[in-house]
């Protein structure tokens, strides 16, 4: 896996509407820097996205996988209301009225590269790299540990409040993603990923490549309102998801993000995502948290209920269903904790 020195590409356009997107240090955050530890709050109350300077990291993704023989791919294909496995473009959807993602994405279970469930079924080129998985799967969940640690201490939760909700030894839908776009026609370029918020906690994402965009919260989703995010060199790009918007009541925010063609000489070349998704742990109860006095109230009358986010994901995940035909070829996963 790379992502330290990605290989030379055109240069995003400087006449693009982009997101004001703060970068913050990763040092600074490690040290509990005062003012950038506010500057990560300010960012998670307002978009829910930032970069995170990591210039002296070694973390990277690989190309590899996506040149496997499309059969052998699809051996791997999502099960039905999972997304763990292989994804092929335009099985997903980027609109209602069922327009075809342009996107390729393997999908890998923390649990299953840490040894917490039995492996899954894998292609040899995954088997053999099953550590590369694993140390990538630690280090961006230890990334989004400081993550919730800062905003912890930012919202006045008690210590753990976030992180002990997260705990990488339990079992839960973490998974990291590598995606690929390829070039779109030029007379046909469009979005390739659905407009959608991440629905789990902290994600953490590398690209080198243009192509992300986010809608500012409260503007429709019209073609003018969506702004780029200009990918930084040596940053990570840290969004919010849905579970964090839930434990802080709508304090904290998830952004609506999409990916669509990456822009002017760039959209010759195929883009790569890498991405992490830290999810709370199955068990934990997707509530409102208790102990600050910035996380608003419920409404008069509001009730949670008693969902647990295992459950939480396994409903979000059948809303965004992406294939229904494959269950059948992997007979034995329902019965390996596959969430
Ligand atoms: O490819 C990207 O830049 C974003 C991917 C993304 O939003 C996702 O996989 O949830
Ligand atoms: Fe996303």
């Amino acid at each position: 896996m790379f992502f330290n020195s990605p290989p030379s590409h055109a240069p995003f356009p400087s006449d693009l509407p982009t997101a004001e997107v703060p970068t913050l240090s990763s040092s600074k955050i490690l040290d509990n820097d005062i003012g950038e530890s506010q500057r990560l709050y300010e960012a998670c109350c307002s978009t829910g996205l930032f970069f995170l300077d990591l210039r002296d990291s070694d973390r990277g993704t690989d190309e590899t996988i996506f040149e496997l023989d499309i059969e052998e791919k699809q051996r791997y294909s999502m099960l039905n209301g999972t997304v763990l496995g292989y994804k092929g473009a335009g099985v997903g959807r980027i609109d209602s009225k069922g327009t075809q993602d342009r996107c390729e994405f393997w999908c890998m279970s923390k649990d299953d590269v840490l040894e917490i469930i039995p492996a899954l079924p894998a292609p040899e080129i995954v088997n053999k790299n099953r550590h590369i998985f694993a140390t990538f799967a630690r280090s961006c969940h230890t990334l989004s540990m400081t993550v919730f640690d800062c905003l912890e201490h930012q919202v006045g939760l008690p210590v753990g409040a976030f992180r002990g909700r997260h705990r990488i030894d339990q079992p839960s839908s973490d998974q990291s993603r590598q995606i690929r776009y390829l070039p779109q026609p030029e007379e046909d370029q469009r979005t390739s990923l659905v407009p959608h918020t991440d629905y789990g906690s902290v994600t953490v994402l590398f690209n080198v490549l243009g192509g992300l965009q986010i809608l500012p919260a409260g503007k429709e989703p019209e073609e003018q309102n969506w702004l780029w995010v200009k990918p930084g060199p040596g940053c990570a790009i840290i969004n919010l998801g849905d579970a964090m918007e839930k434990f802080s009541n709508g304090l904290l925010k998830s952004p609506m993000h999409r990916v669509t063609y990456a822009p002017g000489e760039q959209s010759k070349m195929t883009r790569y995502s890498l991405a992490y998704f830290t999810r709370p742990e199955d068990a934990c109860l997707m509530k409102r948290l208790e102990g600050s006095k910035l996380i608003p109230q419920l409404d008069d009358g509001e009730e949670e209920g008693d969902i647990t986010a295992g459950e939480w994901v396994r409903t979000r995940m059948k809303a965004a269903q992406v294939q229904k035909d494959q269950r059948a070829n992997f007979p034995g996963w329902e019965t390996k904790g596959l969430k």
